[in-house]
């Protein structure tokens, strides 16, 4: 037999280690900077050093960590590092009953930071009831049964004061509240409480997706104060006094409310950085995000001190601001699992530009250069085509500062120019991140000639459920099953029609039958050869159809005596 499914349930289709004690020498070289490499500021920016911050909620740095790290070795070679290998990652959901063998390594935190899996559900609509004026002197008081209250919304909206999904670690459920039922003296039943899911900016909404099949994306919240109506509640049912017309004045049927929809659904994170801090690990991002903002990110001489990324404003004057995202860093091979940061590489798809820093004092810098670009190549093209700077970092120490010139040259040759920092020191910093911004107003500006854009929409998804419960009742489709002589009968309109009638009520099953004739349903089955004691399924409801030998033809009807409700598949 079919699988029977609620009309009303949505269904989208559709290390190197260097030793902690090992500081950088005291001995401080002047940082020589070339006039070729600075580049010329653009004319009135004046930086501010140390602007607003926001840093991420982010895990300590765990002896755990240093397990891989070489003690013997003092360099970082990209190719030496021994990396707790995490297999291609599928997306996975912390709030998944079964966590991913290959997610099991990853603390919980990490999984939950910007990945959630979400159940969201409207509110039911309250029953109508049926009741009867009953009054002193008046004798036939009529009909005065409420309408149920409408059931909750569900909405999603961005919360600028969140800044990742950990939230969504401990509460994954959200019901709106049901509408109240009607009453007697035609009191309507209340609205169920709305419920309001709140998410961080830049979050991505998405049906769950099925066997590793993403959903569509539903919803794009990328800016505070987005909100987005997502499931409108259920219908309060009609109560008796809503059914009174002049051929029944005394009716005797009340609807119950309209089911809420279901669904649930994917959140993903996307941080809305206007540049991105790529390098390997250890480069000195997080002492670069430190010393260009007020952010305070863990920093410490062994890789993968920062776990999440961190996220720093950089404020300049005349009220230009920018947000610099710090990202785990990129290991060669990452884009097979390898590492941490390809797992937070998506956060630089929003970003305008890159600022790419190379270990001055690793053993081979352009090596290291190319590797990460290469990382970033193999994990997105459009990631690795955005505008980028590379700053070659801690010039404050003789081994970078004696591989200076020939990486300068290498890269020169291939027609990049890049800066020399020491991020340490502060030493190039403000010219880098004057640059970087500069990059991002020229994109600004750029977009601003780009083709206007449709703002978002954010109702479709309302507006589909919407759609879906105004599906007319008369567009349904018959199936047979000849082994077991059942009869399904499918249809959005009729399932509903279903759900909301109240067998308990006098009158409902005479209306149902006057519905099914109305429709066709009747006249489809009998034109299709249904038979004495054939079971029909609509919705949740499993009927017999009775062949009367005294009315034959059109006044053969289906037989609701023996209702009984179809077994959920
Ligand atoms: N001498 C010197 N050391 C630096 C400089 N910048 C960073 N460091 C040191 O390099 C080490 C790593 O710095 P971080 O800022 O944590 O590097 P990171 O790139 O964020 O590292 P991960 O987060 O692990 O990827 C720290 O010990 C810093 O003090 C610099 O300009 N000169
Ligand atoms: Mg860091």
């Amino acid at each position: 037999m079919a699988s029977v499914s609620s009309s009303l349930s949505l269904c989208f289709l559709s290390p190197h280690a260097q030793a902690r004690s090992n500081k950088p020498p005291r001995k401080q070289l002047s940082l020589k900077k070339p006039k070729s490499i600075s580049p010329s500021p653009p004319q009135p920016l004046s930086f501010v050093s140390g602007g607003q911050a926001t840093t991420y909620t982010r895990l300590p740095p765990r002896d755990d960590d240093l397990l891989f790290l070489s003690e013997s070795a003092t360099e970082i070679k990209l190719s030496d590092l021994v990396i707790p290998t995490h297999k291609p990652k599928k997306p996975t959901f912390a709030t998944e009953d079964k966590i991913e063998d290959d997610e099991k390594g990853v603390p919980a935190v990490m999984r939950c930071f910007d990945r959630a899996k979400i159940y969201v559900r409207s509110g039911d609509g309250g029953n109508g009831v049926v009741a009867f004026r009953r009054e002193k002197f008046v004798p036939l008081g009529g009909p005065s049964g409420g309408d149920g209250g409408r059931g909750g919304n569900v909405y999603l909206e961005v919360d600028g004061s969140m800044n990742s999904l950990l939230p969504f670690r401990n509460s994954i459920h959200f019901r709106a509240e049901r509408g109240s039922h009607g009453q007697g003296s035609k009191m309507n039943g209340a609205k169920g409480e709305d419920v309001v899911v709140k998410v961080p900016p830049g979050t991505v909404v998405r049906a769950a997706g099925k066997d590793g099949v993403p959903g569509d994306v539903l919803l794009e919240l990328l800016h505070r104060g987005d909100r987005a109506l997502l499931l409108p509640g259920g219908r309060g049912g009609r109560g008796n006094a809503s059914f009174k017309s002049g051929a029944n004045k005394v009716p005797r049927i009340a609807e119950d409310g309209e089911e809420g929809p279901e669904m649930w659904l994917e959140l993903e994170l996307k941080l809305v950085a206007d540049i991105g801090i790529v390098g390997a690990p250890n480069a000195g991002k997080s002492t670069f995000l430190s010393v260009i903002s007020a952010a305070q990110p863990n920093i410490a001489n062994y890789p993968f001190t920062t776990l999440l990324p961190n996220l720093g404003v950089v404020s300049f004057d005349y009220d230009a601001s920018i947000v610099v995202a710090d990202l785990p860093g990129l290991l060669e091979g990452a884009h097979r699992g390898f590492g941490l940061g390809h797992e937070f590489l998506r956060h630089t798809e929003r970003c305008s530009a890159l600022v790419h820093i190379v270990d001055g004092s690793s053993q081979q810098p352009e090596y290291e250069y190319d590797a990460v670009r290469l990382e970033l190549e193999m994990f997105s093209p459009e990631i690795a085509e955005k505008p980028f700077i590379v700053a070659y970092n801690k010039m404050d120490l003789p081994e970078a500062y004696e591989k200076w010139k020939s990486f300068q040259e290498n890269l020169r040759s291939r027609g990049i120019e890049p800066f020399c920092i020491s991020a340490i020191n502060r030493d190039g910093t403000r010219e880098l991140i004057t640059a970087a911004y500069e990059l991002v107003r020229q994109r600004i500006e750029d977009a601003k000639d780009e083709s206007w854009r449709e703002p978002a929409h954010f109702s479709h998804v309302a507006e589909m459920v919407k759609k879906q419960r105004t599906a007319p009742i008369n567009d349904f489709e018959i199936s047979h099953d000849t082994t077991s002589n059942t009869w399904h009968i499918e249809g959005a309109g009729l399932q509903r029609f279903v759900q909301m009638t109240n067998w308990k009520y006098m009158d409902s099953d005479r209306r149902f039958q006057h519905v099914l004739e109305a429709c066709g349903v009747n006249k489809s089955l009998i034109k299709q050869g249904v038979k004495e004691g054939d079971t029909v399924i609509i919705g949740e409801m499993e009927m017999v159809w009775h062949d009367s030998p005294t009315n034959s033809g059109p006044n053969r009807k289906l037989s609701t005596g023996s209702v009984k409700w179809a077994d959920w598949k």
